[in-house]
């Protein structure tokens, strides 16, 4: 980590301290770090200007995002210098892409720059992996964002260092990761892929040009949290899935896989999922001669995909995407504690992603079939009114206490729970051995349903004007 939560962080990729020695576990040569950095400058070349890679759908109009800094509405120290270095690898920061805007163009780009990281507050470190390190902070008109930064003393760095013994141009070599996340942030974006803000080129102590990525806040996904929730608020989180692979098997780059899929690639924006770790995203497809080379091996199961005519193993990109989202969330998610009569078709799609039937397009129309079923009340079953017990009427009235706790509540020490009508309310008051009331609030959840508080009882009654409280009659 740069700084301890708490306390003073650095500027904005600031180097935390010298450089480390290079060590005598060095073993690549300064020609092989120049290598690998032209390796992932030309990667993020391809991703900037390019449209689909080999292998890949169709072709790309929209323009691009000004991979150098000084875009429009963006402040940058000084003019890029885009020169080679005599080793052979890129200059930093790199040029605009033939792609890029130029200055007027107005297209729907990053916004923020420098000038936005200058007063900053409430900086806290949030998390790091092996390469970056992200930092909340608040802009000075109040918004939360998240910083992401090459992490100098994370794994990739360090490593780098001692096999290269070069800082700057391990930090060229980490950065590029940065700036192709950055690059796929921007081309990719949808409601489900994290927003770019914006960018900051700036010297830190040693090193010239760092660069500062500005996003959206989210938060981190935690499983056993998630098992927790709603199964509605689940259900959300996996739809959101849906549509991201969706949109990423349509992209305008292509078709793009996720090689790393994990939760941690991905954060929770007012319960939407939202990726946000792209830099082990790929285009390309896998070139074949046949079906022998299209394996795509996972820890408990292997798949063999068919290759096409052109030599590029079909579908394999969405393929793996799918198979890792039922593998991470699909299975934990979907199914357990759903309405009774959405189970078969849940377990259909469960079952569909986990043996890779289905390819993306069949499984968001499933997903999306859900929810129409869920928001629409179809999905409840005809229950009969005979033997219900009559509820008066209270309007304008709630029940402070006289709580009982339930699972999955909304709240920690109460029964609140979300319902599609009057009717639902009731039948879970049935269902509840301790409800004698319940109380309609003015709330609803992402899919438009009501939150209801469930009550044991309704000794005391108080006014509520957003309120409606339902009291046992009889029964
Ligand atoms: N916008 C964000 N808001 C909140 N937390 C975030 C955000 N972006 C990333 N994080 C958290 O920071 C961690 C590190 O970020 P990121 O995954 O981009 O780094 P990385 O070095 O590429 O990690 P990895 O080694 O997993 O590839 C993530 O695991 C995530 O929990």
């Amino acid at each position: 980590v740069l700084f301890a939560p708490g306390s003073e962080p650095p500027r904005p990729g600031q180097s935390p301290g010298p450089s480390p020695d290079p060590g005598p576990g060095r073993r690549g040569g300064r020609g092989e770090l120049a290598r690998q950095i032209r390796a992932r400058y030309e990667e993020v070349q391809r991703y900037s200007r390019g449209g689909p890679g080999p292998g890949a759908g169709r072709p790309e109009r929209r323009r691009l995002m000004d991979l150098a800094p000084g875009g429009p509405g963006l402040q940058r120290p000084r003019p890029p210098r885009a020169r080679p270095l005599p080793d052979g690898a890129p200059g930093w920061p790199p040029a605009p892409g033939p792609g890029s805007p130029g200055p007027g163009s107005s297209g729907p780009g990053p916004r923020l720059g420098c000038a936005a990281l200058r007063n900053v507050s409430g900086a806290q470190y949030v998390g790091s992996g092996y390469t970056k390190a992200v930092y909340r902070v608040r802009l000075p008109g109040g918004v939360a964002v998240a910083l992401k930064a090459v992490d100098f003393s994370g794994h990739d760095l360090g490593s780098c260092v001692r096999e290269f013994g070069a800082r700057r141009g391990c930090y060229r070599l980490a950065a590029h990761k940065l700036l192709k996340e950055m690059v796929l942030l921007e081309r990719l974006r949808h409601p489900n892929v994290l927003q770019l803000y914006g960018y900051c080129y700036q010297d830190s102590e040693d090193i010239p040009d760092t660069l500062t990525t500005i996003t959206e806040l989210g938060a981190p996904v935690e499983m056993i949290q998630l098992l927790q929730t709603s199964w509605e608020d689940r259900f959300r989180i996996c739809l959101s899935l849906g549509r991201l692979l969706h949109h990423l098997a349509h992209s305008p780059l292509g078709s793009v896989t996720l090689l790393d899929f994990r939760p941690r690639q991905f954060v929770l924006v007012d319960g939407e999922l939202k990726v946000t770790d792209l830099d082990d995203a790929r285009v390309e497809e896998t070139p074949c001669t046949g079906s022998a080379d299209c394996t795509l091996e996972f820890p408990a199961r292997n798949f063999t995909l068919p290759c096409s005519a052109q030599g590029w193993c079909e579908a394999m990109n969405e393929k793996r995407n799918l198979y890792n989202a039922y593998r991470f969330f699909f299975t934990y998610l979907l199914p357990h504690s759903a309405p009774p009569s959405l189970r078969p078709l849940l377990d259909s799609i469960v079952n569909a992603t986990g043996e890779l039937t289905w390819g993306v397009d069949e499984t968001l129309a499933q997903l999306e079939k859900v929810l129409h079923l869920y928001r629409s009340g179809q999905y409840l079953q005809n229950s009969t009114e005979a033997g219900r017990a009559e509820y008066q009427h209270l309007p304008g009235s709630t029940i402070p206490q006289e709580d009982y706790r339930c699972w999955p509540s909304y709240h920690h020490g109460s029964c609140l729970l979300s319902v599609f009508n009057l009717a639902e309310a009731v039948d879970i008051c049935e269902s509840h051995a301790q409800c004698q009331a319940f109380v309609v609030t003015n709330q609803t959840t992402w899919t438009g349903r009501q939150l209801v508080f469930f009550k044991t009882g309704w000794s005391h009654v108080v006014p509520d004007p957003s309120k409606t409280t339902y009291v046992r009659a009889s029964g």
